[in-house]
């Protein structure tokens, strides 16, 4: 059995100007390295600004142990896609990670598996980490077909030659984006062990290195109780990562 250093990844998502964001890597840098060392000796931490300000917040952190990712990237290193940014470009900002797949993307751009694979297939290729989010919706979850759905999109949005060290899967059930409601623990549980069974089907005994995150209104209180569920690696946060004092203390609650 492989162990696993937990990843709390915060994703400000559309969320940050310049004083604000840099404010919030610079405290967030100073507790790693000071208060929270206990915590950055058995966890890493990843903060995903707006494409704005990754380079000024890789630049801003460099040399520490806070990681810097994106949150959406294109298929291809350039070209003319007005608007959009390459995972080379936060490569080269100073990333090391990024998100693909967010189901805010999968809504708002009518992202499918197809385009969240190619995401993650381009992002490999620029040496970047692929946080890659999968979660049924509420309906989905009504009808009894949330494992269908989570296993569907773990398969169609993998990608070729992934390894379990080479991309990261976010288990976001939509639903609990942003609303305050959780999952049981149990059904959290039974979430991401079938997500690590799947992954054994691609990955083989890798899938034991595999990171499985789970998002979706992870707060300072509840987060105890799902950093504490079997399988689950850490979380992807989002409103409780523009708070340092939240984020550090989701964090401290790895186990
Ligand atoms: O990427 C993060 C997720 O969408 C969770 O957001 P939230 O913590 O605000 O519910």
């Amino acid at each position: 059995m492989t162990a696993r250093r937990p990843l709390i990844a915060g994703n400000w998502k559309m969320n940050g100007l310049r004083a604000d964001g840099l404010d919030l890597a610079r405290t967030l840098m100073a507790w790693l390295t000071g208060e929270g060392a206990a915590v950055q000796a058995r966890a890493d931490m990843l903060v995903c600004p707006p494409a704005t300000l990754v380079a000024a917040v890789a630049d801003a952190v460099a040399g520490s142990p806070l990681a810097v990712g994106g949150q959406d990237c294109h298929t291809t290193e350039s070209g003319a896609h007005t608007g959009d940014v390459s995972a080379w470009m936060l490569k080269d900002a100073g990333a090391s990670h990024v998100i693909v797949g967010h189901s805010e993307r999968r809504t708002d751009h009518h992202e499918d598996d197809d385009l969240v694979r190619a995401k993650a297939t381009a992002a490999l290729a620029a040496g970047l980490t692929p946080i890659i989010c999968i979660g049924e919706t509420e309906a989905e979850r009504d009808a009894g077909q949330a494992t269908a759905v989570v296993a569907r999109q773990f398969h169609g949005s993998l990608p070729e030659g992934a390894t379990g060290t080479s991309v990261v899967i976010a288990y976001e059930p939509v639903w609990a984006i942003g609303t305050g409601r959780t999952p049981t623990a149990q059904d959290v549980a039974e979430m991401h062990q079938r997500i690590r069974a799947e992954a054994r089907e691609r990955l083989g005994d890798g899938a034991d290195a595999l990171l499985i995150l789970y998002g979706g209104s992870v707060k300072p209180g509840n987060a105890a109780e799902l950093m504490g569920i079997a399988d689950v690696d850490g979380a992807l946060v989002g409103g409780a990562s523009l708070k340092a004092a939240d984020f550090q203390a989701i964090a401290s609650a790895c186990p």
